[in-house]
């Protein structure tokens, strides 16, 4: 695979990386809505990626915005019963989407552990989501997608953590390592809790943006190794591509370890769109 353009910018601070996050998304969702109408997101859970939704729906420019015809999805979820305050989804929409008042229909949550009985079930019942999402977009849209089972996203946003993971694709796991499936389970995370479903590598990768927001300290090792080119399977945050753009977007701290023969080489930040 031919990597896309990455782009990378560093802000001050977290609080200046997610404002800038948000009004980037907006901007990007205004040109995609006004190119194609409606506009497909892929949502990521931890501090940077609920931080940069609170920030949308603190931006005065969200209602440039049709948020009724933004689809939303999720690079991960955390397998856990409804109601959780640890679900990526009950996060967003505190966050974001029940403020800007995205209509349910918009909106394609991963099974809790109320709706599905077993994490493989769950994972299972998302690729089936994806699946028809993407047959139903097809027959609409009348274009030739890349991958048959998924819709197209135009924006997939993801954090990374201090092990550089990305959504819940853990270094050296079978979730990082599958291939030929849409849709991971996910049983001994590292990180709490253990039970996780997670979109693979594969279909990251289909995004035509990927962001990478990171912030931190604790994150510059992981953002130092994934951008000096490291292997997905030990570093999975260096196999997050997009097709037409990966745009890592960081903070001061989390830059800290990016050399700046490294950082010169990536700044390219083109603004190349597909459609
Ligand atoms: O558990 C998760 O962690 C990562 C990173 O979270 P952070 O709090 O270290 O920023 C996140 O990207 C993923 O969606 C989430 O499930």
């Amino acid at each position: 695979m031919t990597p896309s353009p990455n782009g990378v910018s560093i802000h001050p601070d977290p609080q200046a990386l997610v404002a800038t996050t948000a009004a980037r998304l907006i901007t990007k969702l205004v040109d995609v809505q006004s190119r194609r109408g409606e506009a497909t997101v892929v949502l990521t859970g931890g501090t940077v990626g609920i931080a940069t939704l609170e920030a949308v729906t603190a931006n005065p420019a969200r209602t440039a915005v049709d948020w009724t015809r933004v689809n939303f999805w999720w690079g991960d979820e955390r397998f856990l019963p409804a109601g959780d305050p640890e679900l990526n989804s009950l996060q967003a929409r505190q966050a974001m989407l029940d403020p800007l008042g995205v209509p349910a229909d918009r909106i394609h949550a991963v099974a809790t552990a109320n709706e599905a009985d077993t994490v493989e079930d769950a994972a299972a019942d998302y690729a089936r989501q994806l699946a028809e999402a993407a047959a139903a977009e097809q027959l609409e849209a009348g274009f030739e997608p890349l991958d048959p089972r998924l819709p197209r996203f135009d924006v997939l946003l993801l954090g990374v953590g201090p092990d550089a993971h990305i959504a819940s694709l853990f270094p050296e796991t079978p979730g990082v390592r599958t291939v030929g499936a849409t849709t991971v389970a996910v049983r001994d995370a590292p990180k709490p809790p253990p039970e996780r479903i997670s979109l693979t590598l594969e279909s990251i990768n289909t995004a035509s943006e990927v962001w990478l927001g990171v912030a931190g300290n604790d994150k510059a090792g992981a953002v130092g190794l994934a951008l000096a080119g490291a292997g997905e399977i030990q570093v999975p945050a260096a196999g997050a591509r997009g097709r037409t753009k990966t745009r890592w977007l960081i903070d001061q701290a989390a830059a800290s370890q990016l050399s700046r023969r490294l950082f010169a080489s990536h700044d390219s930040d083109t603004e190349e769109d597909e459609d």
